[in-house]
């Protein structure tokens, strides 16, 4: 099949403006071309401003807005500005306007996170200064870790990358798919996802479109990958069934063996000292086992870990 950008319009893709975004943005463009036959010019990226990218002196978790990352991206798309939005899904709210669909799902980069600063967590500096923005990462660290101290880190990868070198934190931790999509795969050690398990839907890039564009959907489908979209429905699954965001310290990890499909998770409380894991097989078709198991471990979880979640539900 070819569509050849004189037989039908540009197809416009929204993106942040980051570096990271914009590689991103382009990875999709990229895939698209080929998928579909066409010349580099048949996609053109839009950039966008997203409030979160406004915002860089405060947590994320505080300033808390819906949709810091996807509010912008979501307006041009019901406007009809741009055909399609090219998400981190780790940054996707799970509750989505119903206007919209998550049409594609590429394949999955590397889920781990990467510890800059120390060659691993145990041999970090007793009281070391630790760096991050992430609830879940903190939670995380100052679970195995009480002594460290962890301080707001905000900034694209390459500012924190900087802050790090200048000597204002001891160590950070940074996905290694967004290091690796902007050509920084050798820093700091990987982190095993199934020891220091990831957030959900970390190393996933999603497209979203109208739910109502046919054709922008019949593009997309193409680039879908559909085992990358099963874990990372699964992942938000879960994270939808804690009634949590992507600022709740919820970690998870989709496995497969053979045909069988696990899911594990943990949720802490916000200084780490409690930690209520779960793991479930799951059927792709409905993921009724993965909200089973966010009841089941809401169920479970002690009042410091519950308050984070009450009221969401
Ligand atoms: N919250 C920021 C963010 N959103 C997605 C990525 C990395 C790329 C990915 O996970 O797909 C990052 C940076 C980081 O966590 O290091």
């Amino acid at each position: 099949m070819t569509d050849t950008p004189a037989s039908r319009p540009k197809l416009r893709l929204g993106t942040r403006r980051s570096p990271l975004a914009m590689a991103q943005a382009e990875e999709a463009a990229r895939r698209l071309c080929e998928a579909h036959g066409w010349l580099e010019e048949a996609v053109e990226l839009v950039p966008v401003i997203a409030s979160g990218d406004r915002i860089q002196d405060r947590p994320l978790a505080e300033i808390g807005g819906k949709a810091l990352w996807t509010r912008e991206l979501d307006i041009w798309l019901d406007e009809g500005q741009i055909d399609a939005a090219v998400h981190s899904m780790k940054d996707v709210e799970t509750i989505r306007p119903d206007s919209l669909v998550i049409a594609a799902i590429l394949p999955r980069a590397d889920v781990a996170d990467r510890l800059l600063g120390a060659a691993s967590v145990a041999q970090l500096e007793p009281g070391a200064v630790v760096g991050t923005s992430a609830p879940r990462r903190a939670a995380q660290l100052l679970h195995h870790r009480p002594d460290c101290k962890v301080v707001t880190f905000r900034g694209n990868v390459a500012t924190r990358m900087a802050k790090l070198a200048s000597g204002e934190v001891d160590a950070t931790f940074l996905a290694a798919a967004g290091l690796d999509r902007l050509g920084e795969s050798g820093v700091g050690t990987r982190l095993d996802p199934e020891d220091w398990l990831p957030a959900p839907a970390q190393g996933a890039i999603g497209l979203e479109c109208r739910a109502d564009d046919a054709e922008t959907r019949r593009l997309l489908d193409a680039i879908d990958d559909a085992a990358s979209h099963v874990r990372v429905s699964a992942e938000r699954a879960l994270l939808e069934g804690l009634g949590g965001t992507c600022h709740s310290p919820v970690a998870a990890l989709t496995l497969k063996s053979g045909s069988e499909w696990t899911l594990r998770a943990a949720i802490f409380s916000e200084n780490g000292a409690s930690r209520i894991d779960g793991e479930c097989r799951f059927a792709t078709d409905n993921f009724d086992e993965v909200r089973a198991l966010a009841a089941d471990m809401l169920a479970r979880a002690p009042a410091n870990i519950a308050a984070l979640f009450a009221g969401r539900l």
